[in-house]
Order: C-alpha cells, then structure tokens, then sequence
C-alpha cells in the first residue's frame, strides 16, 4: 500500500483585504515534509501577509490547514512552527550567546548547542556583544541561528536574505537544504532568486490581488 504522506500545509482559496483592498486572492499552497517554497512577487503583492496566514497571525478567507489544524490553533503549534519575519525584539542586557542559550533553555532539545551555532553562523567572536551592537548582517544571522537551533518542522521565513552577504547567502540555502533533506517544510518570501534556485525551492509567483 501506498504510503500516506502528512501535509504540513494545505491552503486552498486564500483571501485577505486590507484596509477594504483585497491583498490575497484565491492563493493555493500545499507543501509535504521535505518542500521547500520560495513565494515571490513584486513589493507590496502580498508574500508577508501570506505568511502571517499561514502562522496564524492574519485572518484570511478560504482554507488553511498546517499539520492538519488551522493555524496556531493550540498552544502546541509554536513547537513545530517557526515564524522569522521582521527583526525581534532583543532582551536587554543579554548577549548573542545568551540569546541562543535561552532558545535552548526553552524548547528544549535543540538541534545544536550554542556554540555550535554561534560557529555555524559566524558568530563566535561576536558572541559576548549584545545583539545591538552587531552590525544588520549578523543581527539577521542570530535571527537565523535562534530559528534553526530549535527543534521544528516548519520553517517560515519573510526575506532571509535580508541584509546577508553573498558568501552567507550560499551557506543559508545549504541550511535549509539541510533542513528539508531532514524531512522539514520551508516556506520563504524571497526577493532572491538566486537562493529560491539553490535550494531547488518550487516557486510560488503572486500576481497582485
Ligand atoms: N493594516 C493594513 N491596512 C491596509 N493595508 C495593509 C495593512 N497591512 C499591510 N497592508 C498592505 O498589504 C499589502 C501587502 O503587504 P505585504 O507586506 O504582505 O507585501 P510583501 O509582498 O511582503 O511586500 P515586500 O516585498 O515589500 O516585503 C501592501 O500593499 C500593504 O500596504
């Protein structure tokens, strides 16, 4: 018999309007563990409101499955969801090291320790500076190393590039290469396309509503 294979998400006909002006229209997503979907399309079309629906921070028309629920539903759904979006806010007077510790104190089982992920993602010599001392660049990698430290099986990220060098664009789609060859889900809005092609991620375009 044919294995079943577990949608992570499965959208179908989602709508958003704003304000009164529709920013989503009639949008289809469904992703398997192991995807990953690059969602693309010009300013404004809408990539970050999608994943705010999908996180459940958006109200949308239509249907929204993730791991077969609607959206944050239980308090349970922030264990296998990551949302990276807009920069977070920092705990003040803790450092990059102790921002990654307290991730790891959190959720518990993490996939790297933080030195480990302070050395992944070239912060070992940053590592006692507060984040707001760390140029944009390194503050967006911390983003990143707090996201994949933990455990998860999706990943959404608005603009992971953002702010990146070239050299670490290239080592963030080997990443998530990585976490989708384990079996996670990724969806990303890119504004690159060069990282939706390196990590091989089917394309999502958004046409404006
Ligand atoms: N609270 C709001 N009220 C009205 N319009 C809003 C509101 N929030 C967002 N919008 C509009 O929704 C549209 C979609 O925004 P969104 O951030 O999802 O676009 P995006 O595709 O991610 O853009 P970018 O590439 O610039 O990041 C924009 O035109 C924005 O102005």
């Amino acid at each position: 018999m044919a294995e079943t294979i577990e949608a992570v998400i499965e959208a179908r006909g989602v709508g958003v309007e704003l304000g009164g002006a529709p920013i989503l229209r009639a949008v289809d997503l469904t992703a398997a563990p192991g995807d990953l979907v690059a969602v693309v399309g010009p300013n404004g079309v809408g990539k970050s409101t999608l994943l705010r629906c999908l996180a459940g921070l958006q109200r949308a028309d239509g249907r929204i499955g993730v791991f077969g629920r609607a959206p944050a539903d239980e308090p349970g759904f922030w264990r296998d969801v990551v949302l990276v979006a807009d920069e977070p806010s920092w705990y003040p007077g803790l450092s990059t090291r102790e921002h990654l510790e307290l991730m790891r104190a959190v959720h518990g089982p993490a996939r790297m320790d933080a030195a480990a992920a302070l050395e992944l993602f070239e912060l070992t010599g940053r590592a006692d500076l507060a984040p707001l001392s760390l140029s944009t660049g390194q503050r967006q990698r911390l983003s990143l190393a707090m996201a994949l430290l933990r455990p998860s099986r999706l990943l959404l990220l608005d603009e992971p590039e953002r702010g990146l060098d070239a050299a670490f664009r290239t080592r963030l789609a080997d990443l998530l290469t990585r976490y989708a060859a384990d079996g996670g889900t990724v969806v990303m809005a890119t504004h690159d396309p060069r990282l939706a092609e390196a990590t091989g991620a089917r394309v999502l375009t958004l046409e404006p509503a």
